[in-house]
């Protein structure tokens, strides 16, 4: 996989019929997860089988967990989430793969030209190695790789490092690299989740007794083994709360897990118990959010607004609204240009 056109930093010691050759730019990789192709059993098996084969998601030596993986997972699991994926694919695809190209086109056109902004998929496609190589062909000499993960993990921004990484290994000629670092306590990041969630509540229809901040859950084995991804989510609750008790005095705001998987322990309390507990409970009109992602996606639309309402109505509530995330949101754009230019700065003025 070497690039189309050599990349020299000095044209005379090209060929004197060589096309020219760019370089000295800057290159801007927006990362995140990945999404299966299309809504279908067979690219959904693509993609799990990529997706939980990695090292980082799943935690179990290969040797244990490969069978299990090919033998029940793969066999069962993409029918069921094909039906999922089907309910809330678009007319651009995947919501994920649609909302973060979109993210890459307004963030170059706030960037303008001194800069070149490429998005990727940790899996499946467009891949990480094709985009950086697509940047240095285009005359990138500095590249910040941006895990559009506010909250550190093991199982995300990690396995995009370890992504990185494997590329890095194998080129000859490499440019200069940043990475994003996480943002979960940054000052601009709090203050845009808190301004987009408080613009979608004052359009609610109903005044919600409860904030739920549902954050993707992990093995919660891994908090123990020293990841800081739940202390990461806590605290962007807790900035969250004190934003909120400032605004919306009324408002309870609480923090869960979802989308647990397998049969070890996650991190708690988990959402769809929590939004039962809540109705029954008494709580009748709930608002929830997840401000770990950045884009919206299955687990957001089809977890969060469609199974959630489901369960916290069928359960007694009465109002429940599901916010969108910061996409490609006034709020969500501006604090990903404040984080990649903060980044940029180091490097040049844009
Ligand atoms: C062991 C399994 C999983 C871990 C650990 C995990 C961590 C994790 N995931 C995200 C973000 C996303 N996950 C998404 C989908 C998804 N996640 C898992 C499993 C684990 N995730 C599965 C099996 C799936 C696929 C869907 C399904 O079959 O249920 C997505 C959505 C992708 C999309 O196409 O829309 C995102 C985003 C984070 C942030 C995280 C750890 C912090
Ligand atoms: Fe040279
Ligand atoms: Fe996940």
């Amino acid at each position: 996989m070497t690039p189309a056109a050599p990349i020299h930093a000095c044209p005379a010691h090209l060929p004197a019929d060589h096309p020219p050759v760019a370089t000295g730019r800057i290159g801007v990789l927006l990362v995140n997860l990945g999404t299966p192709d299309a809504p279908d059993t067979a690219s959904v098996r693509r993609y799990l089988k990529e997706f939980l084969s990695d090292k980082r998601v799943v935690e179990i030596p290969a040797l244990l967990w490969q069978p299990i993986l090919r033998g029940i997972i793969l066999r069962t699991r993409p029918k069921k989430s094909a039906h999922a994926y089907a309910q809330v694919w678009g007319p651009e695809g995947s919501p994920l793969a649609a909302i973060t190209a979109g993210q890459a086109r307004a963030l170059q056109a706030r960037l303008g030209d001194g800069v070149i902004v490429r998005h990727a998929m940790r899996y499946q496609s467009p891949a990480m190695a094709t985009q950086l190589d697509a940047l240095l062909a285009a005359g990138c000499e500095r590249i910040l790789v941006a895990p559009l993960y506010p909250h550190y993990s093991g199982a995300t921004t990690a396995s995009a490092l370890d992504a990185l990484a494997d590329w890095i290994k194998q080129r000859r000629r490499l440019p200069a690299l940043r990475t994003l670092p996480p943002y979960h306590d940054d000052e601009v990041a709090i203050a845009a989740l808190h301004a987009d969630m408080a613009r979608q509540i004052a359009t609610l229809a109903f005044v919600p007794d409860v904030l739920l901040l549902s954050y993707h859950g992990m093995p919660e084995r891994t908090l123990h083994l020293g990841d800081p991804y739940h202390c990461h989510c806590r605290k962007t609750s807790r900035l969250l709360a004190a934003a909120f008790a400032q605004s919306h005095p009324g408002m309870a705001v609480m923090t869960s897990f979802q989308s647990r998987f397998g049969r070890a322990k996650w991190l708690e309390p988990a959402t769809d118990t929590t939004l039962v507990e809540l109705a029954e409970g008494g709580t009748r009109k709930v608002a929830i959010a997840a401000p770990g992602f950045s884009a919206d996606c299955l687990e957001t639309l089809e977890e969060l607004a469609l199974r959630g309402k489901e369960d916290f109505l069928a359960a007694g509530g009465t109002d429940f609204a599901a916010l969108t995330c910061l996409n490609t949101s006034q709020h969500g754009m501006d604090l990903l240009e404040a984080l990649v230019r903060r980044e940029l700065a180091g490097w040049i003025a844009v």
